[in-house]
């Protein structure tokens, strides 16, 4: 399972959560704009935005989860199986394979409106990456500084649906979750009132009840609700160091601790388990990139703008997966 949201303090933040129960090899990935980007049915990309953000790169081809381009365009893919429902190429569409619609929608947009022009034109094919990398069933989120979208392909075709709280999981479809958030839309941060029996004598007996009543476990449909809740109710410093931590806090309220979510055993009967491999945080407006891991807490970055963005190769950092503990004695 995945989680992915946006935030607003004095600047703009994008992130996710990628829970799995294995880790490919992953690494944060520079793409500069002269890095040129192969697309199987139709034309590379010569010349385009830079982008950032988290690829497992094979043959040099940055294979992104998600990423954030130098206008503050984001994406990030989530799963969606049994949904997910790719073609083959189509004569007058825009036939592009799903690993290729974040390089190639953040190579040319610099805005949401800009991307839902582009979108309404595609068709994503069930071309593979390789033998190896089969398509992965997946829906995405989309944000710029001011608005949010999410993008599916499913059998009935593809949707764009307004996201307006601006976070996003796995199954099922969106307008699936937009619903079933109304269901808890009297929870509150605030201290309980007695609606229920007026004049009867009834006291909050704790504090912390905030969100009182929203589910608390880890099924795609209640992270949606948790993470709505937490992001919406999110007060916070306006410093990017304030800005950042609350961020990787709200992501925290849905993250996954291993043994939590069980998915049976492996070949040689080890217990798979999905967890927070890692987390992430990316700064719309400077192209900052922050992220932690499931071993190390600690955050780490990757500025963007301190490679030669008019270059033409991939700057690829391993992450930063050793615990750094601060020992003070
Ligand atoms: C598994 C992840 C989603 C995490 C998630 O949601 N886990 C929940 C389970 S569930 O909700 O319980 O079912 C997704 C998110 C992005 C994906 C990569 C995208 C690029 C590339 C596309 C290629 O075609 C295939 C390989 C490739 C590296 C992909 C591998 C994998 O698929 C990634 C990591």
């Amino acid at each position: 399972m995945c989680t992915a949201a946006t935030y607003t303090t004095k600047d703009h933040y994008f992130g996710r959560n990628l829970d799995l129960e294995f880790s490919y090899h992953e690494t944060v990935t520079v793409t500069p704009r002269r890095k040129v980007l192969p697309m199987r049915h139709t034309d590379a990309l010569k010349e385009h935005y830079a982008m950032i953000g988290m690829a497992f790169v094979v043959e040099d081809y940055p294979l992104y989860y998600d990423a954030t381009n130098e206008k503050g365009l984001s994406m990030a893919g989530l799963n969606f199986p049994g949904n997910a429902h790719y073609n083959a190429p189509a004569d007058g569409r825009r036939n592009l394979a799903s690993f290729e619609l974040i390089p190639w929608i953040l190579g040319q947009c610099a805005t949401v409106e800009q991307a839902r022009i582009l979108l309404a034109e595609v068709n994503l094919t069930d071309t593979a990456f390789s033998p190896q990398l089969p398509p992965s069933p997946l829906h995405w989120l989309i944000a710029d500084q001011n608005e949010s979208i999410v993008f599916e392909q499913t059998e009935n075709g593809t949707r764009i649906f307004d996201n307006p709280v601006g976070v996003m999981t796995n199954n099922p479809t969106f307008d699936y979750h937009m619903l079933h958030l109304q269901d808890y839309m009297n929870a509150s941060a605030r201290l309980p009132e007695n609606r229920l029996a007026p004049g009867v004598g009834m006291e909050p007996y704790s504090r912390g009840m905030g969100g009182f009543g929203i589910p608390g476990d880890l099924s795609s449909a209640s992270r949606f609700v948790k993470v709505a809740f937490t992001k919406m109710n999110s007060l916070s410093g306006d410093s990017e160091e304030e800005s950042v931590s609350q961020f990787f806090k709200i992501l925290g309220s849905v993250e996954q601790q291993k043994g939590c979510c069980r998915l049976g055993t492996d070949e040689d009967g080890n217990l798979l388990c999905e967890y927070t491999i890692y987390s992430s945080c990316c700064n719309m407006d400077r192209g900052i990139y922050y992220y932690t891991t499931y071993e190390n807490s600690g955050i780490s970055c990757v500025d963007m703008n301190r490679e030669d963005l008019d270059g033409d190769r991939l700057a690829v950092y391993e992450l930063q997966k050793e615990p750094r503990i601060c020992r003070q004695n």
